[in-house]
Formats: C-alpha cells, sequence, structure tokens
C-alpha cells in the first residue's frame, strides 16, 4: 500500500497531483544536508503514507537524527524538498512545522521533573500564545538547552497558570484518557522526577499526541527500557498508528520486531534499503553496513 517506489510520483509532480498527496503524508524529495562539505544526508525519494508507521535504522553516524532535523525544520535542507501534507515545507520554521502538526520526541524525553505527570500534560494542551515547547521556552530536559533549565522552568510556571485556565472538563477527560492509555493515570499527581525511564518516555509521548500531530517523530523510544516497557512502548505506538502517522528511529531490533512495520535502512545519509524487517535482515547490503564496521 505505502511503497513509495509503486508509484511514479517524479512523472505525477508532487505539487501537482492531489493523488500525490492522498497517498503520502510526508515526502522528501532530492534531500541533501551538508555541513562543512559533508554530505550527512542524501536522499532521493523517501515517501511516508497517512497513518502508517516506519521505522527508521542505520548505523551510527547513518543520518537518522538529521533525517528528522530535516522533516521538523530544526535543519533546512541544502537542496532537495520536504512536501507534508501536500504542501512544500522546505525551509519553514520549526514551529510553523510543529503547527502544520509534526511532533518530535527527542532521545532524551522533554519532561519537567518538577511538575507533576498532570501538570506536564497541561503545559502540553495547545494554546495561542507563545509555546511552551516553542524555541524560547525548551523544556529542561532538552538536550540542546543544558544550562537554561532555570529559564525554561520559569517560564513553565507561568505557562501552567494559563494552563490551568484552560483545563476544561473536556480537556481533563482527554489529558485522563491519554494517561490511563500509557498507565500513567495512578501516577498523575506524582512529580516527573519519580518516573521510570520509560514513563518517562510516555509522559512525552502522550503530551506530544495532546497537539493531535498529524506525524510523530520519535526518536529511539526503547532506548534504556526494561523488555516489559519496550513491549507496551510498542503496543502504545502500534495503537497510535490509528491516528497519526510515525516516524520511529530506533538501534534495537527486538522492538523493531515487535513494531511489524515497513523498515528503511540509511547508511552515510542514503537509503540503503527499505521493506519489512525480514527482508532487510537478509539484505547482503545490509548486513554489510552493519558488520563491516
Ligand atoms: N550540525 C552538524 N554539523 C556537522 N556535522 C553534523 C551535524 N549534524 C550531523 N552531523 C554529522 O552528520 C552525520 C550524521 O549524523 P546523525 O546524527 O544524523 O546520525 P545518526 O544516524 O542519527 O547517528 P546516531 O545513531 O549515532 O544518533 C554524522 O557524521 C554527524 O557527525
Amino acid at each position: 500500500m505505502n511503497d513509495p517506489k509503486q508509484y511514479d510520483y517524479r512523472v505525477e509532480g508532487p505539487r501537482q497531483s492531489q493523488l500525490w498527496a492522498s497517498r503520502y503524508l510526508l515526502f522528501l524529495q532530492d534531500v541533501t544536508a551538508v555541513f562543512d562539505g559533508f554530505k550527512a544526508l542524501d536522499i532521493e525519494d523517501l515517501g511516508l503514507g497517512h497513518n502508517e508507521l516506519r521505522v527508521v535504522v542505520g548505523p551510527n553516524g547513518a543520518g537518522k537524527t538529521t533525517m528528522c532535523d530535516v522533516i521538523s525544520g530544526m535543519t533546512r535542507p541544502t537542496t532537495g524538498k520536504v512536501y507534508f501534507g501536500g504542501e512544500d515545507v522546505t525551509g519553514l520554521q520549526e514551529a510553523e512545522i510543529a503547527r502544520r502538526g509534526v511532533g518530535r520526541k527527542f532521545q532524551v524525553p522533554n519532561v519537567f521533573d518538577s511538575l507533576t505527570v498532570r501538570e506536564n500534560m497541561l503545559l502540553a494542551l495547545p494554546e495561542d500564545g507563545p509555546r511552551i515547547g516553542g524555541k524560547e521556552h525548551r523544556r529542561t530536559s532538552d538536550p540542546r538547552t543544558h544550562g537554561r533549565g532555570g529559564l525554561a522552568l520559569h517560564a513553565a510556571w507561568r505557562s501552567l497558570k494559563h494552563a490551568g485556565g484552560r483545563e476544561t472538563s473536556a480537556t481533563r477527560d482527554r489529558i485522563d484518557a491519554l494517561l490511563s492509555r500509557v498507565r500513567l493515570l495512578d501516577d498523575a499527581d506524582t512529580p516527573a522526577r519519580g518516573l521510570s525511564h520509560g514513563q518517562r518516555q510516555w509522559l512525552a509521548i502522550s503530551s506530544l499526541i495532546l497537539k493531535k500531530p498529524r506525524l510523530l517523530l520519535v526518536d529511539e523510544p526503547a532506548a534504556g527500557l526494561t523488555d516489559a516497557e519496550t513491549a507496551l512502548t510498542a503496543e502504545l505506538l502500534l495503537e497510535l498508528r490509528s491516528d497519526h502517522a510515525i516516524v520511529c528511529i530506533e538501534h534495537d531490533m527486538e522492538f523493531v520486531r515487535l513494531l511489524d512495520a515497513r523498515v528503511t535502512v540509511l547508511n552515510e545519509g542514503r537509503v540503503l534499503a527499505e521493506g519489512p524487517l525480514a527482508e532487510i535482515q537478509a539484505d547482503a547490503a545490509v548486513i554489510e553496513a552493519y558488520l563491516g564496521r
């Protein structure tokens, strides 16, 4: 169904064809990202179907994070086009791309430790004013803002006061339903610092979902989890697939197996192979890329 190679989008032309947009939520075309002359990403075509769960694997330095940076607008591609929802979003600001429906969970989950689970969720409610998830107010554990934790927390408290005003019974029900889905309802009043690593991942994912993104970019959700947490995380992503398209970067092959999704293998910035896991694991070039290092 979602095999990009099935369609000749180069002939159809992404902008011209409604058909194209109905097939793909996200499409990267001839995208490169070059840093100081080094080509970190070089993707000819990569299409993600609506409500598709896609796993992206690849050795260290393969370009997986750079690809997510390009999709989310954190990195502007050096060449090429990024289409989302049938529109050219190449070069748009990160906040604008988020507004259009791209949510991202970083490897270190964005969670405010000193706030409770429910308060973290309240902060994630969509709002009209400056966003707590925006560039100015990144959450304390965002790896890109170490050292700015105090500022972020102060902004969080300020936003929380406003967020309280947005907590209608409908939003409360929605938050409760999401927390229940990720088995966190009993911990709703627990400060996030008391959560396990897996629970932090689920809180970060749940707060992203509150904004109803059309696409979720999830970076290594199973890293450092117990087997039981890994299985629950896979279950959660499979459930979420009915409402969102998901790109999941992952190294843990057991987790990838549980997801039973189409897999894209990146190597040296390029798409080396794409297909079901079993096919990928039997692919000589993939084996070479992983073992030849
Ligand atoms: N801003 C940057 N400036 C210079 N080089 C960069 C930058 N971002 C990424 N790179 C380089 O691009 C290559 C791809 O990096 P990237 O982080 O995307 O790989 P990855 O597949 O996510 O790796 P890992 O699995 O280790 O996280 C690496 O060689 C990295 O050093």
